[in-house]
């Protein structure tokens, strides 16, 4: 097994081993449930803001400077138990040329949309020559975090592939849906491709020392589990297999994917991430529907939540956390991204009552 880069003093690296995220992702007890929040850095910090002013977001992720401060400025403000690496899920392919930009309040946006097997030449995965600043990056981290674990993260195959043939966001992808049954050859070789730059790019931040990776697939709760299982699946499964000799928990993630929880399980996660419309100890039942063996879960407060007042809130989060325990381990999270609005009080409050709540749970 290659050995990931360890934090200097071997304490830090004991604590990181025996970190509450961690021990949950493996299904080990915990001293604590752990929390983090998908978004956690981003414009609902006044500090993120102050710092992002005058630069891009591509130009930020490009800039271990503003990498470093942005993913540790959670850390510091709500004491999450892991930092989620500042980059985005686009930025592999803008690191190898692809024309795309981010425009703010909107997303990526892709200059020249796939249509045919040529327009697949520039996509191609990183080495780590390419994206030098992510290596130096996760290792400034990881050395700033000591005993808390960072979380690397990639797109997977479906929702990147939505970007690049949608041209932008699309509510329906009609369009990848249509390519996808239209030309099946064409979409299986565009998500093979994408599964490549995801390890890539994956495989970058473990060597420099991530302790987890998040495979997004945001967006394949468009898909029924039949498109899924032969369209996606072995994309992800791909992936999946290819990180598994680092031994470092992979955790898999979409929104609305409540039919597809089984199913994106199957795919090789290590933790199964869940939207808020499927209760935790449901999904488990989901996830073991075939017979496979329960495996820790994370999830699920609805970001709508935020912003129904802390009567509203807590028992919420009793609830999830009496859901959890259906599970070998669980991670609290939110169902998606802290949206930009949110009082950081807000979430500041959520971590210190899970905490609190769980305690030698
Ligand atoms: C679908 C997707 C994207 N990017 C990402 C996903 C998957 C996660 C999810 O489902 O939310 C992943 C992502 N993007 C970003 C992170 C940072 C880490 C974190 O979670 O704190 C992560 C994990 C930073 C970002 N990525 C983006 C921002 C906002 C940029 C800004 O501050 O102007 C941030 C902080 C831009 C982006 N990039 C993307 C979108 C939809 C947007 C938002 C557009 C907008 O509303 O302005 C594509």
């Amino acid at each position: 097994m290659p050995v990931t880069q360890s934090p200097q003093s071997p304490t830090a690296a004991d604590a990181l081993e025996n970190s509450a995220f961690l021990r949950a992702a493996r299904g080990e007890s915990v001293p604590h449930t752990p929390v983090w929040f998908m978004r956690q850095a981003g414009r609902s910090l006044p500090e993120y803001r102050a710092i992002r002013a005058g630069t891009t977001m591509l130009e930020s992720c490009m800039r271990p400077d503003l990498v470093v401060e942005i993913t540790l400025q959670p850390v510091r403000r709500y004491g999450v138990d892991a930092a989620i690496f500042f980059s985005d899920i686009v930025l592999p392919l803008k690191a190898v040329g692809v024309d795309l930009e981010i425009q703010p309040g909107v997303g990526p946006v892709v200059a020249s949309p796939v249509r045919s097997l040529e327009d697949l030449d520039p996509v191609r995965p990183v080495t780590p020559a390419d994206v030098t600043y992510i290596t130096e990056s996760v290792q400034e981290l990881v050395s700033r975090l000591g005993g808390t674990p960072l979380i690397g993260f990639a797109g997977a195959p479906f929702t990147v592939a939505s970007y690049l043939v949608e041209g932008g966001p699309s509510k329906d992808h009609a369009k990848t849906k249509a390519l996808m049954h239209g030309d099946p050859k064409l979409w299986h070789a565009l998500a093979d491709r994408l599964a490549d730059v995801a390890i890539a790019y994956l495989s970058v931040q473990i060597e420099a020392g991530a302790s987890a990776i998040q495979l997004f697939d945001s967006w394949a709760g468009a898909l029924s589990p039949r498109d899924y299982a032969e369209f996606v699946q072995p994309h992800s499964a791909k992936v999946f297999d290819a990180l598994a000799q680092y031994g470092v928990p992979r955790l898999h993630f979409g929104v609305n994917t409540g039919e597809l929880l089984g199913l994106m399980s199957a795919a090789g996660a290590d933790v199964v991430g869940v939207d808020w419309r499927v209760p935790l100890d449901e999904a488990v039942r989901r996830i073991t529907a075939d017979g496979t063996p329960a495996k820790p879960v994370q999830g699920n407060l609805d970001p709508a939540l935020l912003f129904a007042g802390w009567d509203a809130i807590e028992p919420e989060i009793d609830r999830i956390l009496a859901e959890g325990k259906a599970a070998p381990g669980h991670i609290f999270n939110l169902g998606h991204g802290v949206p930009p609005s949110t009082d950081p009080e807000v979430l500041h409050q959520v971590v210190r009552a899970v905490h609190e709540k769980s305690k030698h749970g």
